[in-house]
Protein backbone atom coordinates (compact mmCIF):
# COMPACT_ATOMS: atom_id res chain seq x y z
CA UNK A 1 0.00 0.00 0.00
CA UNK A 2 1.31 3.20 -1.16
CA UNK A 3 1.76 5.34 2.06
CA UNK A 4 3.77 8.09 1.52
CA UNK A 5 3.95 10.30 4.84
CA UNK A 6 5.48 13.60 3.21
CA UNK A 7 2.35 13.76 1.12
CA UNK A 8 0.77 15.14 4.54
CA UNK A 9 -0.50 18.70 4.64
CA UNK A 10 0.34 20.38 8.52
CA UNK A 11 -0.90 23.56 10.23
CA UNK A 12 1.86 25.47 11.90
CA UNK A 13 0.54 24.09 15.37
CA UNK A 14 1.56 20.22 13.83
CA UNK A 15 5.05 20.94 12.66
CA UNK A 16 5.49 22.56 16.19
CA UNK A 17 4.94 19.51 17.44
CA UNK A 18 6.36 17.34 15.02
CA UNK A 19 9.59 19.44 15.35
CA UNK A 20 9.65 19.26 19.15
CA UNK A 21 9.69 15.57 19.16
CA UNK A 22 12.91 15.99 17.02
CA UNK A 23 14.61 18.16 19.43
CA UNK A 24 13.11 15.96 22.52
CA UNK A 25 14.86 12.77 20.98
CA UNK A 26 18.01 14.57 20.98
CA UNK A 27 18.60 16.29 17.46
CA UNK A 28 20.07 20.15 18.66
CA UNK A 29 17.63 22.70 17.34
CA UNK A 30 21.09 24.45 15.87
CA UNK A 31 21.85 21.32 14.20
CA UNK A 32 18.09 21.06 12.52
CA UNK A 33 18.44 24.33 11.75
CA UNK A 34 21.95 23.93 9.63
CA UNK A 35 20.63 20.60 8.43
CA UNK A 36 17.26 22.21 6.57
CA UNK A 37 19.44 25.18 5.28
CA UNK A 38 22.13 23.33 3.57
CA UNK A 39 19.83 21.58 1.86
CA UNK A 40 17.91 24.46 0.76
CA UNK A 41 20.78 26.45 -0.01
CA UNK A 42 21.94 22.98 -2.63
CA UNK A 43 18.24 23.32 -3.95
CA UNK A 44 18.67 27.60 -4.87
CA UNK A 45 22.38 26.53 -6.16
CA UNK A 46 20.52 23.97 -8.69
CA UNK A 47 17.39 26.67 -8.98
CA UNK A 48 19.87 29.77 -9.91
CA UNK A 49 23.28 27.77 -11.16
CA UNK A 50 26.66 30.23 -10.56
CA UNK A 51 27.93 29.34 -14.02
CA UNK A 52 31.09 31.44 -14.16
CA UNK A 53 29.22 34.53 -14.35
CA UNK A 54 28.61 36.12 -11.22
CA UNK A 55 25.34 36.02 -9.35
CA UNK A 56 24.55 38.03 -6.68
CA UNK A 57 21.66 37.46 -3.78
CA UNK A 58 19.65 39.55 -1.74
CA UNK A 59 18.55 38.34 1.55
CA UNK A 60 15.39 39.45 3.55
CA UNK A 61 16.22 38.20 6.89
CA UNK A 62 13.60 37.71 9.75
CA UNK A 63 13.79 37.47 13.49
CA UNK A 64 12.58 34.49 13.90
CA UNK A 65 14.10 31.14 12.66
CA UNK A 66 12.84 31.06 9.10
CA UNK A 67 15.49 34.47 9.18
CA UNK A 68 18.04 32.29 11.30
CA UNK A 69 17.59 29.25 7.70
CA UNK A 70 17.59 32.25 5.79
CA UNK A 71 21.29 33.51 7.06
CA UNK A 72 22.99 29.74 7.16
CA UNK A 73 21.85 29.73 3.62
CA UNK A 74 23.95 33.42 2.93
CA UNK A 75 26.50 32.11 4.51
CA UNK A 76 26.35 28.84 2.65
CA UNK A 77 25.80 30.76 -1.16
CA UNK A 78 28.53 33.19 0.31
CA UNK A 79 31.28 30.39 0.00
CA UNK A 80 30.46 29.00 -2.91
CA UNK A 81 30.99 32.49 -4.65
CA UNK A 82 27.57 34.49 -4.73
CA UNK A 83 27.46 37.88 -3.83
CA UNK A 84 25.66 37.91 -0.98
CA UNK A 85 23.76 41.11 0.35
CA UNK A 86 21.17 40.70 3.56
CA UNK A 87 18.88 42.95 4.96
CA UNK A 88 17.48 42.20 8.94
CA UNK A 89 14.31 44.51 9.38
CA UNK A 90 13.56 43.05 12.78
CA UNK A 91 17.28 43.19 14.10
CA UNK A 92 16.12 44.49 17.02
CA UNK A 93 14.57 41.50 18.36
CA UNK A 94 16.32 38.39 16.70
CA UNK A 95 16.06 34.67 18.46
CA UNK A 96 19.17 33.79 19.92
CA UNK A 97 20.03 31.22 17.57
CA UNK A 98 19.19 33.84 14.75
CA UNK A 99 21.24 36.33 16.38
CA UNK A 100 24.23 34.33 16.67
CA UNK A 101 24.17 33.17 13.20
CA UNK A 102 23.70 36.79 12.20
CA UNK A 103 27.08 37.84 14.01
CA UNK A 104 29.06 34.92 12.11
CA UNK A 105 27.53 35.97 8.77
CA UNK A 106 29.02 39.60 9.80
CA UNK A 107 31.96 38.31 10.83
CA UNK A 108 32.42 36.86 7.88
CA UNK A 109 32.06 40.27 6.18
CA UNK A 110 28.82 40.22 4.24
CA UNK A 111 27.29 43.37 3.62
CA UNK A 112 24.41 43.61 5.54
CA UNK A 113 22.39 46.69 4.35
CA UNK A 114 20.39 48.98 5.99
CA UNK A 115 17.52 49.66 3.63
CA UNK A 116 15.70 47.25 1.18
CA UNK A 117 16.46 49.36 -1.52
CA UNK A 118 20.02 48.55 -1.54
CA UNK A 119 18.78 44.92 -2.97
CA UNK A 120 17.35 46.29 -5.72
CA UNK A 121 20.30 45.22 -7.85
CA UNK A 122 20.28 41.79 -6.63
CA UNK A 123 19.70 39.28 -9.58
CA UNK A 124 17.01 37.49 -7.18
CA UNK A 125 15.70 37.28 -3.59
CA UNK A 126 15.67 35.16 -0.84
CA UNK A 127 12.92 35.44 1.62
CA UNK A 128 13.73 34.23 5.09
CA UNK A 129 11.53 36.90 6.60
CA UNK A 130 8.90 34.59 8.33
CA UNK A 131 7.78 31.15 8.56
CA UNK A 132 5.05 29.46 10.40
CA UNK A 133 5.57 31.42 13.40
CA UNK A 134 3.69 34.73 11.72
CA UNK A 135 1.36 35.33 14.18
CA UNK A 136 -0.44 38.63 12.91
CA UNK A 137 -0.84 41.30 10.04
CA UNK A 138 2.19 42.53 8.67
CA UNK A 139 2.09 46.57 8.93
CA UNK A 140 4.30 49.72 8.55
CA UNK A 141 7.83 49.61 7.18
CA UNK A 142 7.33 45.67 6.67
CA UNK A 143 4.65 45.77 4.51
CA UNK A 144 6.03 48.71 2.70
CA UNK A 145 9.22 46.70 2.01
CA UNK A 146 7.61 43.79 1.18
CA UNK A 147 5.63 46.05 -1.19
CA UNK A 148 8.77 46.95 -2.44
CA UNK A 149 10.64 44.05 -3.41
CA UNK A 150 7.09 42.73 -4.86
CA UNK A 151 7.50 45.97 -7.16
CA UNK A 152 10.90 44.61 -8.33
CA UNK A 153 9.35 41.82 -10.51
CA UNK A 154 12.04 39.73 -9.58
CA UNK A 155 12.83 36.53 -8.66
CA UNK A 156 11.90 35.74 -5.52
CA UNK A 157 12.73 32.53 -3.47
CA UNK A 158 10.36 32.21 -0.35
CA UNK A 159 12.39 30.15 2.44
CA UNK A 160 9.64 27.13 4.00
CA UNK A 161 6.25 29.49 3.24
CA UNK A 162 5.98 32.95 1.06
CA UNK A 163 6.19 35.78 4.23
CA UNK A 164 2.95 37.60 4.83
CA UNK A 165 0.92 34.18 4.52
CA UNK A 166 -0.88 32.20 7.23
CA UNK A 167 0.46 28.74 7.06
CA UNK A 168 -2.82 26.87 8.13
CA UNK A 169 -5.18 29.26 6.24
CA UNK A 170 -2.84 30.77 3.06
CA UNK A 171 -4.64 34.45 4.07
CA UNK A 172 -2.29 37.11 2.86
CA UNK A 173 -1.62 39.13 6.77
CA UNK A 174 -1.87 42.21 5.39
CA UNK A 175 0.68 41.67 2.96
CA UNK A 176 3.02 39.00 0.87
CA UNK A 177 5.81 38.21 -0.91
CA UNK A 178 4.99 36.92 -4.17
CA UNK A 179 7.39 34.31 -5.02
CA UNK A 180 8.64 32.48 -7.44
CA UNK A 181 9.64 29.75 -5.61
CA UNK A 182 8.32 28.30 -2.30
CA UNK A 183 10.59 25.45 -0.60
CA UNK A 184 8.60 24.01 1.96
CA UNK A 185 11.12 22.69 4.97
CA UNK A 186 10.05 19.12 5.95
CA UNK A 187 6.28 18.96 5.29
CA UNK A 188 3.85 21.04 3.39
CA UNK A 189 2.41 23.90 5.06
CA UNK A 190 -1.77 23.41 4.58
CA UNK A 191 -1.56 27.19 4.00
CA UNK A 192 0.42 26.65 0.99
CA UNK A 193 -2.78 24.24 -0.87
CA UNK A 194 -5.00 26.79 0.26
CA UNK A 195 -6.87 28.39 -2.94
CA UNK A 196 -6.27 31.99 -1.19
CA UNK A 197 -2.27 31.54 -1.70
CA UNK A 198 -2.26 30.45 -5.47
CA UNK A 199 -1.17 33.73 -6.99
CA UNK A 200 1.90 33.94 -3.86
CA UNK A 201 3.47 30.17 -4.07
CA UNK A 202 4.64 30.29 -7.76
CA UNK A 203 6.50 27.00 -7.81
CA UNK A 204 6.56 24.74 -4.68
CA UNK A 205 8.84 22.51 -3.55
CA UNK A 206 9.39 20.44 -0.87
CA UNK A 207 12.79 19.89 1.27
CA UNK A 208 12.93 17.13 3.04
CA UNK A 209 15.14 17.21 6.13
CA UNK A 210 14.36 13.10 7.06
CA UNK A 211 11.74 13.49 9.57
CA UNK A 212 10.94 9.87 11.48
CA UNK A 213 7.52 8.64 9.84
CA UNK A 214 6.89 8.16 13.12
CA UNK A 215 7.07 11.47 14.76
CA UNK A 216 4.57 12.66 11.67
CA UNK A 217 2.46 9.64 12.69
CA UNK A 218 2.24 10.56 16.22
CA UNK A 219 1.60 14.28 15.72
CA UNK A 220 -0.86 13.92 13.02
CA UNK A 221 -2.59 10.42 13.00
CA UNK A 222 -5.30 11.77 15.62
CA UNK A 223 -6.52 14.82 13.28
CA UNK A 224 -7.89 14.29 10.04
CA UNK A 225 -5.23 15.37 7.54
CA UNK A 226 -4.97 16.81 4.05
CA UNK A 227 -2.70 14.99 1.75
CA UNK A 228 -1.61 15.67 -1.79
CA UNK A 229 -2.32 13.54 -4.50
CA UNK A 230 0.16 11.69 -6.64
CA UNK A 231 0.71 9.71 -9.68
CA UNK A 232 1.62 6.78 -7.88
CA UNK A 233 -1.70 6.91 -5.59
CA UNK A 234 -3.89 7.48 -8.93
CA UNK A 235 -2.17 4.31 -10.04
CA UNK A 236 -3.54 2.24 -7.23
CA UNK A 237 -7.08 3.69 -7.23
CA UNK A 238 -7.72 2.62 -11.20
CA UNK A 239 -9.19 0.31 -11.88
CA UNK A 240 -6.23 -0.97 -13.62
CA UNK A 241 -5.29 -3.80 -15.13
CA UNK A 242 -8.49 -5.49 -16.00
CA UNK A 243 -8.67 -9.10 -15.16
CA UNK A 244 -8.38 -11.23 -18.47
CA UNK A 245 -12.07 -12.81 -17.36
CA UNK A 246 -13.78 -9.48 -17.44
CA UNK A 247 -17.09 -8.53 -18.77
CA UNK A 248 -19.09 -5.56 -19.40
CA UNK A 249 -21.43 -5.84 -16.18
CA UNK A 250 -18.02 -6.47 -14.34
CA UNK A 251 -16.47 -2.89 -15.21
CA UNK A 252 -20.11 -1.32 -13.78
CA UNK A 253 -23.25 0.09 -15.22
CA UNK A 254 -23.78 4.19 -14.91
CA UNK A 255 -26.44 5.55 -14.97
CA UNK A 256 -26.62 9.52 -15.94
CA UNK A 257 -29.84 11.26 -15.45
CA UNK A 258 -29.43 14.87 -16.98
CA UNK A 259 -30.13 17.64 -19.78
CA UNK A 260 -32.53 19.52 -20.88
CA UNK A 261 -33.62 21.23 -24.50
CA UNK A 262 -31.55 24.31 -22.69
CA UNK A 263 -28.67 21.70 -21.63
CA UNK A 264 -28.47 19.85 -24.51
CA UNK A 265 -24.65 19.96 -24.41
CA UNK A 266 -24.81 18.53 -20.26
CA UNK A 267 -26.20 15.42 -21.60
CA UNK A 268 -23.84 15.20 -23.88
CA UNK A 269 -20.03 15.99 -22.19
CA UNK A 270 -21.36 13.91 -19.48
CA UNK A 271 -21.80 11.38 -21.14
CA UNK A 272 -18.48 11.76 -23.13
CA UNK A 273 -16.47 11.71 -19.43
CA UNK A 274 -18.65 8.67 -18.87
CA UNK A 275 -17.39 7.18 -21.81
CA UNK A 276 -13.50 8.32 -21.07
CA UNK A 277 -13.87 6.07 -18.00
CA UNK A 278 -13.90 2.91 -19.26
CA UNK A 279 -17.13 1.89 -17.26
CA UNK A 280 -18.82 -1.10 -19.00
CA UNK A 281 -22.01 -0.07 -19.56
CA UNK A 282 -23.92 3.57 -19.60
CA UNK A 283 -27.71 4.27 -19.22
CA UNK A 284 -28.27 7.78 -19.95
CA UNK A 285 -31.89 9.59 -19.01
CA UNK A 286 -32.90 12.54 -20.84
CA UNK A 287 -36.22 14.03 -22.24
CA UNK A 288 -37.27 12.64 -25.30
CA UNK A 289 -35.96 15.22 -27.81
CA UNK A 290 -32.25 14.47 -27.10
CA UNK A 291 -32.41 10.89 -27.89
CA UNK A 292 -31.70 11.16 -31.79
CA UNK A 293 -28.62 13.58 -30.96
CA UNK A 294 -27.33 11.19 -28.04
CA UNK A 295 -27.81 7.97 -29.95
CA UNK A 296 -25.63 9.47 -32.67
CA UNK A 297 -23.02 11.04 -31.30
CA UNK A 298 -22.53 8.33 -28.56
CA UNK A 299 -24.17 5.11 -30.29
CA UNK A 300 -22.62 2.71 -27.09
CA UNK A 301 -25.02 4.36 -25.04
CA UNK A 302 -28.32 3.00 -23.97
CA UNK A 303 -30.66 6.26 -24.11
CA UNK A 304 -34.24 6.56 -22.19
CA UNK A 305 -36.11 9.06 -23.64
CA UNK A 306 -38.65 10.35 -21.22
CA UNK A 307 -41.46 12.68 -20.87
CA UNK A 308 -40.49 16.48 -21.20
CA UNK A 309 -41.99 19.45 -19.80
CA UNK A 310 -42.97 22.24 -21.53
CA UNK A 311 -39.80 23.67 -21.03
CA UNK A 312 -38.10 20.66 -22.22
CA UNK A 313 -36.37 19.24 -18.85
CA UNK A 314 -37.10 15.87 -17.91
CA UNK A 315 -41.10 15.66 -16.27
CA UNK A 316 -41.26 12.78 -14.71
CA UNK A 317 -38.73 9.56 -14.78
CA UNK A 318 -39.78 6.64 -16.26
CA UNK A 319 -40.39 3.08 -14.03
CA UNK A 320 -36.44 2.36 -13.28
CA UNK A 321 -34.67 -0.75 -11.91
CA UNK A 322 -32.68 0.98 -9.79
CA UNK A 323 -30.87 -2.23 -9.24
CA UNK A 324 -28.95 -2.86 -12.09
CA UNK A 325 -26.90 0.70 -11.79
CA UNK A 326 -23.44 0.48 -9.51
CA UNK A 327 -23.89 4.77 -9.90
CA UNK A 328 -26.25 7.24 -10.54
CA UNK A 329 -25.02 10.75 -11.58
CA UNK A 330 -28.16 12.92 -11.65
CA UNK A 331 -28.32 17.43 -12.23
CA UNK A 332 -25.72 18.24 -15.02
CA UNK A 333 -27.99 20.28 -17.26
CA UNK A 334 -31.09 19.23 -15.58
CA UNK A 335 -32.50 22.65 -15.14
CA UNK A 336 -33.81 23.40 -11.62
CA UNK A 337 -37.65 22.21 -11.93
CA UNK A 338 -36.75 18.90 -12.54
CA UNK A 339 -37.25 18.51 -8.60
CA UNK A 340 -39.04 15.35 -8.84
CA UNK A 341 -36.66 13.89 -10.81
CA UNK A 342 -33.91 14.99 -7.70
CA UNK A 343 -36.26 13.57 -5.00
CA UNK A 344 -36.71 10.28 -6.71
CA UNK A 345 -32.86 9.99 -7.12
CA UNK A 346 -32.25 10.59 -3.53
CA UNK A 347 -34.98 8.32 -2.10
CA UNK A 348 -33.72 5.46 -4.82
CA UNK A 349 -31.10 4.20 -2.23
CA UNK A 350 -28.93 3.83 -4.81
CA UNK A 351 -25.15 5.49 -4.65
CA UNK A 352 -25.99 8.63 -6.48
CA UNK A 353 -23.12 11.66 -7.63
CA UNK A 354 -25.02 15.01 -7.53
CA UNK A 355 -24.06 17.86 -9.41
CA UNK A 356 -25.04 21.43 -10.87
CA UNK A 357 -28.84 21.46 -11.10
CA UNK A 358 -29.22 18.83 -8.67
CA UNK A 359 -27.24 20.67 -5.99
CA UNK A 360 -29.48 23.88 -6.80
CA UNK A 361 -32.18 21.85 -6.34
CA UNK A 362 -31.00 20.49 -3.13
CA UNK A 363 -30.30 23.86 -1.78
CA UNK A 364 -33.99 25.87 -3.05
CA UNK A 365 -36.21 22.48 -1.81
CA UNK A 366 -34.09 21.97 1.35
CA UNK A 367 -33.91 18.40 0.52
CA UNK A 368 -30.48 18.64 2.83
CA UNK A 369 -32.13 16.20 5.50
CA UNK A 370 -33.09 13.84 3.37
CA UNK A 371 -29.90 13.92 1.67
CA UNK A 372 -27.86 13.45 4.97
CA UNK A 373 -30.27 10.42 5.97
CA UNK A 374 -30.50 8.37 3.03
CA UNK A 375 -29.73 5.13 2.31
CA UNK A 376 -26.46 4.27 0.05
CA UNK A 377 -23.77 6.37 -0.33
CA UNK A 378 -23.57 10.13 -1.65
CA UNK A 379 -21.29 12.45 -3.68
CA UNK A 380 -21.58 16.19 -4.14
CA UNK A 381 -19.42 18.02 -6.58
CA UNK A 382 -20.36 21.90 -5.80
CA UNK A 383 -18.25 24.75 -7.23
CA UNK A 384 -17.68 27.35 -5.04
CA UNK A 385 -21.18 29.29 -5.67
CA UNK A 386 -22.99 25.67 -5.44
CA UNK A 387 -20.91 25.17 -2.27
CA UNK A 388 -22.68 27.95 -0.58
CA UNK A 389 -25.89 27.41 -1.52
CA UNK A 390 -25.87 24.31 0.04
CA UNK A 391 -24.82 25.60 2.95
CA UNK A 392 -26.46 29.12 3.92
CA UNK A 393 -26.58 29.43 7.28
CA UNK A 394 -24.31 26.55 8.43
CA UNK A 395 -21.78 27.82 10.78
CA UNK A 396 -18.50 26.27 9.38
CA UNK A 397 -19.10 28.41 5.57
CA UNK A 398 -17.16 31.30 5.44
CA UNK A 399 -14.22 29.65 7.68
CA UNK A 400 -10.69 31.06 6.65
CA UNK A 401 -9.41 27.08 6.17
CA UNK A 402 -11.21 26.44 3.12
CA UNK A 403 -10.03 22.38 3.12
CA UNK A 404 -11.66 22.17 6.30
CA UNK A 405 -14.58 24.01 5.11
CA UNK A 406 -15.47 21.41 2.55
CA UNK A 407 -14.27 18.99 5.20
CA UNK A 408 -17.19 20.07 7.27
CA UNK A 409 -19.47 20.38 4.34
CA UNK A 410 -19.23 16.69 4.05
CA UNK A 411 -19.55 15.90 7.79
CA UNK A 412 -23.03 17.73 7.57
CA UNK A 413 -23.99 16.12 4.86
CA UNK A 414 -23.02 12.22 5.38
CA UNK A 415 -21.24 13.20 1.85
CA UNK A 416 -17.96 12.71 -0.15
CA UNK A 417 -17.30 16.35 -1.49
CA UNK A 418 -15.51 17.37 -4.68
CA UNK A 419 -14.93 21.34 -4.25
CA UNK A 420 -13.90 22.72 -7.74
CA UNK A 421 -11.62 25.53 -7.77
CA UNK A 422 -8.05 26.44 -8.66
CA UNK A 423 -6.95 23.38 -6.55
CA UNK A 424 -9.47 20.78 -6.10
CA UNK A 425 -10.43 20.00 -3.09
CA UNK A 426 -12.31 16.13 -2.25
CA UNK A 427 -13.46 15.20 1.06
CA UNK A 428 -15.23 12.50 3.54
CA UNK A 429 -15.49 13.11 7.19
CA UNK A 430 -12.15 11.86 7.77
CA UNK A 431 -10.20 11.78 4.52
CA UNK A 432 -9.32 15.09 2.38
CA UNK A 433 -7.26 14.84 -1.41
CA UNK A 434 -5.88 18.21 -2.80
CA UNK A 435 -5.10 17.77 -6.38
CA UNK A 436 -1.81 19.83 -6.60
CA UNK A 437 -1.50 20.73 -9.83
CA UNK A 438 -4.14 21.97 -12.42
CA UNK A 439 -4.72 24.22 -15.54
CA UNK A 440 -7.10 27.26 -15.89
CA UNK A 441 -7.85 26.09 -18.82
CA UNK A 442 -10.74 24.30 -17.62
CA UNK A 443 -12.35 26.90 -16.66
CA UNK A 444 -14.87 26.89 -19.04
CA UNK A 445 -18.44 25.93 -19.47
CA UNK A 446 -18.91 21.86 -19.97
CA UNK A 447 -15.57 21.25 -17.72
CA UNK A 448 -17.41 19.94 -14.69
CA UNK A 449 -20.18 17.98 -16.76
CA UNK A 450 -17.26 16.17 -17.96
CA UNK A 451 -16.06 15.42 -14.73
CA UNK A 452 -19.59 14.05 -13.20
CA UNK A 453 -19.75 11.62 -16.20
CA UNK A 454 -15.86 10.17 -15.74
CA UNK A 455 -15.94 10.34 -11.86
CA UNK A 456 -19.53 7.96 -12.26
CA UNK A 457 -17.50 5.96 -14.31
CA UNK A 458 -14.73 5.28 -12.25
CA UNK A 459 -17.01 4.84 -8.43
CA UNK A 460 -19.03 2.11 -10.80
CA UNK A 461 -16.49 0.25 -11.85
CA UNK A 462 -14.62 0.09 -8.62
CA UNK A 463 -18.16 -0.56 -6.49
CA UNK A 464 -16.31 -3.95 -7.30
CA UNK A 465 -13.30 -3.06 -5.05
CA UNK A 466 -12.73 -2.10 -1.75
CA UNK A 467 -11.15 1.24 -2.51
CA UNK A 468 -13.12 4.06 -0.66
CA UNK A 469 -15.39 6.61 -2.79
CA UNK A 470 -13.44 9.28 -1.87
CA UNK A 471 -10.05 7.63 -3.19
CA UNK A 472 -12.19 7.06 -6.68
CA UNK A 473 -13.65 10.66 -6.87
CA UNK A 474 -9.94 12.41 -6.04
CA UNK A 475 -8.41 10.09 -8.73
CA UNK A 476 -10.54 11.10 -10.77
CA UNK A 477 -10.04 15.12 -10.32
CA UNK A 478 -6.56 14.24 -10.64
CA UNK A 479 -6.81 12.41 -13.91
CA UNK A 480 -9.35 15.28 -15.26
CA UNK A 481 -6.94 17.93 -14.33
CA UNK A 482 -3.80 15.80 -15.97
CA UNK A 483 -6.12 15.95 -19.44
CA UNK A 484 -6.95 19.30 -19.22
CA UNK A 485 -2.87 20.02 -18.91
CA UNK A 486 -2.11 17.41 -21.15
CA UNK A 487 -4.90 19.09 -24.08
CA UNK A 488 -3.26 23.13 -22.97
CA UNK A 489 0.18 21.90 -24.15
CA UNK A 490 -0.90 20.33 -27.32
CA UNK A 491 -3.62 22.79 -27.87
CA UNK A 492 -2.67 26.05 -25.77
CA UNK A 493 -5.13 27.13 -22.70
CA UNK A 494 -7.70 28.11 -25.53
CA UNK A 495 -7.79 24.37 -26.80
CA UNK A 496 -9.58 22.78 -23.87
CA UNK A 497 -13.43 22.25 -24.57
CA UNK A 498 -15.57 19.59 -23.10
CA UNK A 499 -15.04 16.59 -26.25
CA UNK A 500 -11.20 17.51 -26.45
CA UNK A 501 -10.53 17.22 -22.64
CA UNK A 502 -12.59 14.17 -22.59
CA UNK A 503 -10.24 12.36 -25.01
CA UNK A 504 -7.24 13.91 -23.44
CA UNK A 505 -8.36 12.30 -19.93
CA UNK A 506 -7.42 8.89 -21.58
CA UNK A 507 -3.86 10.16 -22.80
CA UNK A 508 -3.49 11.19 -18.94
CA UNK A 509 -4.66 7.71 -17.88
CA UNK A 510 -2.21 6.28 -20.56
CA UNK A 511 0.43 7.81 -19.21
CA UNK A 512 0.70 6.48 -16.29
CA UNK A 513 1.98 3.61 -17.97
CA UNK A 514 4.75 5.50 -19.04
CA UNK A 515 5.22 6.48 -15.18
CA UNK A 516 7.52 3.52 -14.13
CA UNK A 517 4.81 0.83 -13.87
N1 LIG B 1 12.18 25.33 15.07
C1 LIG B 1 13.27 24.96 14.36
O1 LIG B 1 14.33 24.67 14.84
C2 LIG B 1 13.14 24.98 12.90
C3 LIG B 1 12.23 25.90 12.33
N2 LIG B 1 12.27 26.05 10.99
C4 LIG B 1 12.17 27.40 10.44
O2 LIG B 1 11.76 28.33 11.41
C5 LIG B 1 10.45 28.83 11.09
C6 LIG B 1 9.64 28.91 12.35
O3 LIG B 1 10.45 29.69 13.19
P1 LIG B 1 9.76 30.69 14.25
O4 LIG B 1 8.85 29.89 15.10
O5 LIG B 1 10.86 31.43 14.90
O6 LIG B 1 8.84 31.65 13.40
P2 LIG B 1 9.28 32.69 12.26
O7 LIG B 1 8.18 32.66 11.26
O8 LIG B 1 10.66 32.45 11.80
O9 LIG B 1 9.34 34.11 12.99
C7 LIG B 1 8.26 34.53 13.75
C8 LIG B 1 8.78 35.68 14.59
O10 LIG B 1 8.41 36.87 13.95
C9 LIG B 1 7.71 37.72 14.87
N3 LIG B 1 6.46 38.12 14.20
C10 LIG B 1 5.37 37.37 13.96
N4 LIG B 1 4.47 38.08 13.27
C11 LIG B 1 5.01 39.32 13.05
C12 LIG B 1 4.58 40.48 12.39
N5 LIG B 1 3.39 40.54 11.77
N6 LIG B 1 5.39 41.56 12.36
C13 LIG B 1 6.59 41.52 12.97
N7 LIG B 1 7.07 40.44 13.62
C14 LIG B 1 6.28 39.35 13.65
C15 LIG B 1 7.43 36.90 16.12
O11 LIG B 1 7.98 37.60 17.24
P3 LIG B 1 7.01 38.55 18.12
O12 LIG B 1 7.02 39.85 17.37
O13 LIG B 1 5.65 37.89 18.09
O14 LIG B 1 7.68 38.56 19.44
C16 LIG B 1 8.19 35.58 15.93
O15 LIG B 1 9.27 35.46 16.82
C17 LIG B 1 9.88 27.85 10.13
O16 LIG B 1 8.94 28.46 9.25
C18 LIG B 1 11.11 27.39 9.39
O17 LIG B 1 11.44 28.33 8.39
C19 LIG B 1 13.00 25.08 10.15
O18 LIG B 1 14.26 25.57 9.91
C20 LIG B 1 13.18 23.76 10.85
C21 LIG B 1 13.93 24.01 12.11
N1 LIG C 1 -8.71 28.13 -12.59
C1 LIG C 1 -8.93 26.80 -12.63
N2 LIG C 1 -7.88 25.95 -12.45
C2 LIG C 1 -8.08 24.61 -12.48
N3 LIG C 1 -9.28 24.01 -12.68
C3 LIG C 1 -10.34 24.82 -12.85
C4 LIG C 1 -10.23 26.23 -12.83
N4 LIG C 1 -11.47 26.75 -13.04
C5 LIG C 1 -12.32 25.70 -13.15
N5 LIG C 1 -11.64 24.54 -13.05
C6 LIG C 1 -12.20 23.19 -13.11
O1 LIG C 1 -13.12 23.11 -14.17
C7 LIG C 1 -14.31 22.51 -13.75
C8 LIG C 1 -15.40 23.55 -13.79
O2 LIG C 1 -16.58 22.95 -13.36
P1 LIG C 1 -17.99 23.73 -13.43
O3 LIG C 1 -17.79 25.12 -12.93
O4 LIG C 1 -18.98 22.86 -12.80
O5 LIG C 1 -18.19 23.79 -14.99
P2 LIG C 1 -19.52 23.40 -15.80
O6 LIG C 1 -20.56 23.07 -14.79
O7 LIG C 1 -19.81 24.61 -16.59
O8 LIG C 1 -19.12 22.23 -16.62
C9 LIG C 1 -14.07 22.00 -12.35
O9 LIG C 1 -13.56 20.68 -12.39
C10 LIG C 1 -12.99 22.94 -11.84
O10 LIG C 1 -12.15 22.32 -10.85
K1 LIG D 1 9.62 32.94 4.27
Amino acid sequence: MYSNKTTILVTAEEMKQIEAEIFSAGMPIASLMEKVALKTAQKITELYPLNRKKVSVGFIIGCGHNGGDGLVIARELYHKGYDVTIYVPLIAKLKDLTAQHFQYVQSLGISTVQNITSLSSCDFIVDGLFGFGLTRKIVDDLAEDIKTVNSWQKPIISVDIPSGINSDTGAVLGVAIRAKYTLCLGLYKKGIWQDKALEYIGQVKRIDFDIPSSFIDKITSESPSAKLLTVDRVKEILPLPRHVTTYKYKQGHLLLICGSKEYVGAALLSAYGARSSGVGMVTIVVPESLKPLINSQLPEILVIGCRETSLGSIETLPLLDWEKYQWVCCGMGLTKEAVSVVEKVISSGCDILLDADALNIVANYYLLDSLKNRQGKTVLTPHDGEFERLFPDFSFVGMADRIEETRQGAIALNATILRKGAKTIISDNIHTWIIPHGTPALARGGSGDVLSGFIGGLLAQNSFTDTINVDTVAAAAWLHQQGGILASEDLSTLGVDGVTLSQYILKAVNKLKGNGQ
